[in-house]
Protein backbone atom coordinates (compact mmCIF):
# COMPACT_ATOMS: atom_id res chain seq x y z
CA UNK A 1 0.00 0.00 0.00
CA UNK A 2 1.28 3.71 -1.01
CA UNK A 3 2.19 5.73 1.85
CA UNK A 4 1.50 3.40 4.34
CA UNK A 5 2.06 4.49 8.05
CA UNK A 6 5.57 4.04 9.16
CA UNK A 7 4.95 0.51 11.26
CA UNK A 8 3.29 -0.68 8.69
CA UNK A 9 6.30 0.06 6.40
CA UNK A 10 8.51 -1.64 8.69
CA UNK A 11 6.53 -4.70 8.28
CA UNK A 12 6.84 -4.36 4.87
CA UNK A 13 11.22 -4.23 5.84
CA UNK A 14 10.97 -6.94 7.77
CA UNK A 15 8.79 -9.06 5.82
CA UNK A 16 11.71 -8.28 3.09
CA UNK A 17 14.61 -9.53 5.37
CA UNK A 18 12.46 -12.54 6.09
CA UNK A 19 12.32 -13.59 2.25
CA UNK A 20 15.53 -12.55 1.44
CA UNK A 21 16.75 -14.67 4.23
CA UNK A 22 14.34 -17.71 2.95
CA UNK A 23 15.02 -17.50 -0.42
CA UNK A 24 18.67 -16.77 -0.89
CA UNK A 25 21.47 -18.57 0.39
CA UNK A 26 23.95 -15.90 -0.62
CA UNK A 27 21.98 -13.13 2.29
CA UNK A 28 21.71 -16.71 4.73
CA UNK A 29 25.96 -17.09 4.11
CA UNK A 30 26.37 -13.43 4.89
CA UNK A 31 24.63 -12.84 7.93
CA UNK A 32 26.55 -16.21 9.42
CA UNK A 33 29.52 -14.42 8.26
CA UNK A 34 28.12 -11.80 9.90
CA UNK A 35 27.35 -13.45 13.21
CA UNK A 36 31.07 -14.99 13.24
CA UNK A 37 32.93 -11.91 13.22
CA UNK A 38 30.56 -9.70 15.69
CA UNK A 39 31.53 -12.97 17.93
CA UNK A 40 35.07 -12.76 17.34
CA UNK A 41 34.68 -9.24 17.94
CA UNK A 42 32.93 -10.05 21.35
CA UNK A 43 36.25 -12.11 22.26
CA UNK A 44 38.98 -9.94 20.63
CA UNK A 45 37.17 -6.62 22.45
CA UNK A 46 38.30 -4.37 19.69
CA UNK A 47 38.34 -0.03 20.51
CA UNK A 48 34.86 0.67 20.31
CA UNK A 49 35.30 2.88 17.06
CA UNK A 50 36.10 -0.82 15.46
CA UNK A 51 32.36 -1.72 16.50
CA UNK A 52 30.96 1.60 14.88
CA UNK A 53 32.78 1.17 11.41
CA UNK A 54 32.49 -3.12 11.45
CA UNK A 55 28.81 -3.01 12.23
CA UNK A 56 28.26 0.10 9.71
CA UNK A 57 30.26 -2.29 7.04
CA UNK A 58 28.14 -5.52 7.90
CA UNK A 59 24.98 -3.24 7.56
CA UNK A 60 25.97 -2.54 3.92
CA UNK A 61 26.41 -5.77 2.83
CA UNK A 62 23.39 -7.48 4.63
CA UNK A 63 21.74 -3.90 2.89
CA UNK A 64 23.32 -4.76 -0.90
CA UNK A 65 22.94 -8.69 -0.68
CA UNK A 66 19.10 -7.77 0.10
CA UNK A 67 19.24 -5.26 -3.18
CA UNK A 68 20.74 -7.97 -4.93
CA UNK A 69 18.52 -10.63 -4.17
CA UNK A 70 15.88 -7.95 -5.55
CA UNK A 71 16.44 -7.38 -8.69
CA UNK A 72 17.51 -11.28 -9.28
CA UNK A 73 13.67 -11.68 -7.72
CA UNK A 74 12.28 -8.99 -9.94
CA UNK A 75 14.58 -10.78 -13.26
CA UNK A 76 13.14 -13.81 -12.88
CA UNK A 77 9.39 -13.12 -12.46
CA UNK A 78 9.21 -10.42 -15.78
CA UNK A 79 11.81 -12.42 -17.69
CA UNK A 80 12.39 -15.56 -17.25
CA UNK A 81 14.14 -16.79 -20.09
CA UNK A 82 18.40 -16.34 -20.22
CA UNK A 83 19.01 -13.37 -21.95
CA UNK A 84 22.70 -11.87 -22.26
CA UNK A 85 21.14 -8.37 -20.97
CA UNK A 86 19.41 -10.27 -17.83
CA UNK A 87 22.84 -12.15 -16.88
CA UNK A 88 24.58 -8.99 -17.36
CA UNK A 89 21.92 -6.86 -15.10
CA UNK A 90 22.66 -9.79 -12.42
CA UNK A 91 26.22 -9.58 -12.67
CA UNK A 92 26.24 -6.14 -12.08
CA UNK A 93 24.00 -6.27 -8.80
CA UNK A 94 26.36 -9.24 -7.42
CA UNK A 95 29.31 -6.90 -8.24
CA UNK A 96 27.95 -3.78 -5.98
CA UNK A 97 27.37 -7.05 -3.16
CA UNK A 98 30.93 -8.15 -3.68
CA UNK A 99 32.82 -4.43 -3.74
CA UNK A 100 31.41 -3.95 -0.48
CA UNK A 101 31.63 -7.32 0.90
CA UNK A 102 35.71 -6.95 -0.10
CA UNK A 103 35.72 -3.53 1.69
CA UNK A 104 34.12 -5.45 5.32
CA UNK A 105 36.43 -8.46 4.81
CA UNK A 106 38.98 -5.75 4.50
CA UNK A 107 38.20 -3.89 7.64
CA UNK A 108 38.09 -7.34 9.33
CA UNK A 109 41.02 -7.89 8.60
CA UNK A 110 42.46 -4.76 9.80
CA UNK A 111 40.75 -4.77 12.73
CA UNK A 112 42.22 -8.18 14.15
CA UNK A 113 45.63 -7.09 12.73
CA UNK A 114 45.50 -4.22 15.04
CA UNK A 115 44.10 -5.78 17.89
CA UNK A 116 45.92 -8.58 18.02
CA UNK A 117 48.98 -6.55 17.40
N1 LIG B 1 17.98 -15.14 -17.13
C1 LIG B 1 19.32 -15.16 -17.20
N2 LIG B 1 19.94 -14.88 -18.40
C2 LIG B 1 21.28 -14.91 -18.49
N3 LIG B 1 22.12 -15.16 -17.47
C3 LIG B 1 21.58 -15.42 -16.25
C4 LIG B 1 20.15 -15.46 -16.07
N4 LIG B 1 19.89 -15.75 -14.77
C5 LIG B 1 21.10 -15.90 -14.20
N5 LIG B 1 22.11 -15.71 -15.06
C6 LIG B 1 23.57 -15.77 -14.75
O1 LIG B 1 23.76 -16.60 -13.63
C7 LIG B 1 24.30 -15.83 -12.52
C8 LIG B 1 23.67 -16.30 -11.23
O2 LIG B 1 22.30 -15.92 -11.25
P1 LIG B 1 21.24 -16.40 -10.19
O3 LIG B 1 19.95 -15.76 -10.47
O4 LIG B 1 21.29 -17.90 -10.14
O5 LIG B 1 21.82 -15.78 -8.86
P2 LIG B 1 22.51 -16.42 -7.56
O6 LIG B 1 23.07 -17.78 -7.86
O7 LIG B 1 21.54 -16.29 -6.48
O8 LIG B 1 23.74 -15.40 -7.46
P3 LIG B 1 24.18 -14.36 -6.32
O9 LIG B 1 25.39 -14.99 -5.70
O10 LIG B 1 24.54 -13.08 -7.06
O11 LIG B 1 23.02 -14.17 -5.36
C9 LIG B 1 24.00 -14.37 -12.87
O12 LIG B 1 24.91 -13.47 -12.25
C10 LIG B 1 24.13 -14.39 -14.40
O13 LIG B 1 25.49 -14.34 -14.81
Amino acid sequence: MKNAGILARAGYSIAGLRAAWREERSFRDHVALSMLLLAGMAVLRPDAWWWAVIVLALACGWAFEAMNAALEALCDRLHPARDPAIGRAKDMASAAAFVVNCAAAGLAIAMVVSTVA
